[in-house]
């Protein structure tokens, strides 16, 4: 592996290191500069805009979730940012630098997706080939350690189960000590227990103070575990906060009732309402006004099994990337 990738034992599908570094923002002193920093940041693939002009800070120790659908464009600023290909506009920092200058001092550790073991070498070689690659690397009973591998040091890389072989591409990642780890979906594919047992790795290492830019699909996984939760839609950041900001930005409530074989005709159409579901018998109503819903129902008799509570993460995110969709639409109907 050059020194100048990221310390990664992965292939990966985003697109291939391009030789010119980005322009970076003009830097404060590298002292205190931002872990991340993403200016106007875009990059196009014919006519898709997979990041469309993102600004962005992550300060240093926060840990952050890119949450959004497949395709939003969380891996295309993975790549941007670790400088695995330029912005087409815009530029792109890390601490207060170009990517390669980090990445080439084993300040950033990234897991991406789609890895390929390398056969033959056991878990402890690879970590400390992939280390000595690095001018701090960490002690590679350290990485082992965090990783929660330390048992394995003496296995084969290509007789892992998916959870354990994901915990190494996780010590890989921490080979070269870095300040910056970025993880691509990095819990895709694992069971229940392999996901909280490489979590726990994860927070171990975030404990040191270190920073962590992690994406993922699901919900509960970016609130378990990030200090801040950036929603990606269509390559813009369309909400940025905690769980618990998130779910106040898209405001509202759900109320749901059982339907007992009524219609769901209309439902959209009464007040406050802005999104209906339906789950076997029963409808859910994303409301901005329960209180006006829950009236009209009433005066349509559909009072059966009525529930009115909070709108949930989920409710938060459809709502966060479906007044994104409805603003793009108006947009392209211009
Ligand atoms: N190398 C490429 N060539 C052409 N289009 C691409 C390429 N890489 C990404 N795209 C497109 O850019 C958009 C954003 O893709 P990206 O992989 O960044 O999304 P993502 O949020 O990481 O998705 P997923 O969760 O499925 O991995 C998508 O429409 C995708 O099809």
């Amino acid at each position: 592996m050059p020194p100048n990738e990221p310390t990664t034992s992965t292939t990966t599908t985003a697109p291939t290191p391009v030789p010119a570094p980005a322009p970076a923002p003009a830097p404060t002193t590298h002292r205190s500069a931002p872990a991340v920093s993403l200016a106007g940041a875009a990059k196009a693939y014919g006519d898709v805009r997979a990041v469309d002009g993102v600004d962005l800070e992550i300060a240093r120790g926060e840990t952050v979730a890119l949450l959004g659908r497949n395709g939003a464009g969380k891996s295309t600023a993975i790549a941007l940012l670790l400088g695995l290909c330029p912005p087409d506009e815009g530029a792109v920092a890390l601490f207060g630098g170009p990517p390669e200058r980090a990445v080439r001092a084993g300040r950033v550790g990234a897991m991406l997706q789609e890895a390929r073991a390398v056969p033959r070498v056991t878990v402890g070689e690879l970590v400390a080939f992939v280390a000595g690659r690095y001018p701090a690397p960490m002690p590679v009973e350290q990485a082992l350690g965090l990783a929660g591998i330390a048992g394995l040091a003496g296995r084969r890389v290509d007789r892992l189960s998916g959870g354990q072989t994901q915990r190494v591409r996780f010590a890989v990642a921490l080979a070269g000590n870095p300040d910056l780890l970025v993880l691509d979906e990095p819990t895709a594919a694992l069971d229940v227990e392999a996901r909280h047992t490489f979590w726990k790795s994860m927070r171990a290492y975030a404990r040191r103070g270190s920073t962590v830019l992690f994406s993922t699909h699901y919900l509960e996984e970016a609130e378990a575990h990030a200090d801040r939760i950036l929603v990606v839609d269509r390559g813009r950041i369309v909400a940025d906060g905690t769980g618990e900001e998130l779910r106040r930005a898209a405001g509202g409530s759900r109320v749901s009732f059982d339907l007992a074989g009524r219609p769901t005709e209309g439902l959209t159409l009464l007040p406050g309402v802005r999104a209906l579901e339906v789950r076997g018998d029963r409808a859910l109503l994303r409301t901005e006004d329960s209180d006006a819903t829950v009236v009209a129902l009433a005066e349509l008799g559909a009072v059966r099994g009525l529930e009115v509570a909070p709108a949930s993460l989920d409710d938060a995110f459809l709502a966060l990337t479906a007044v994104e969709a409805t603003t793009a639409e108006r947009e392209s109907a211009r």
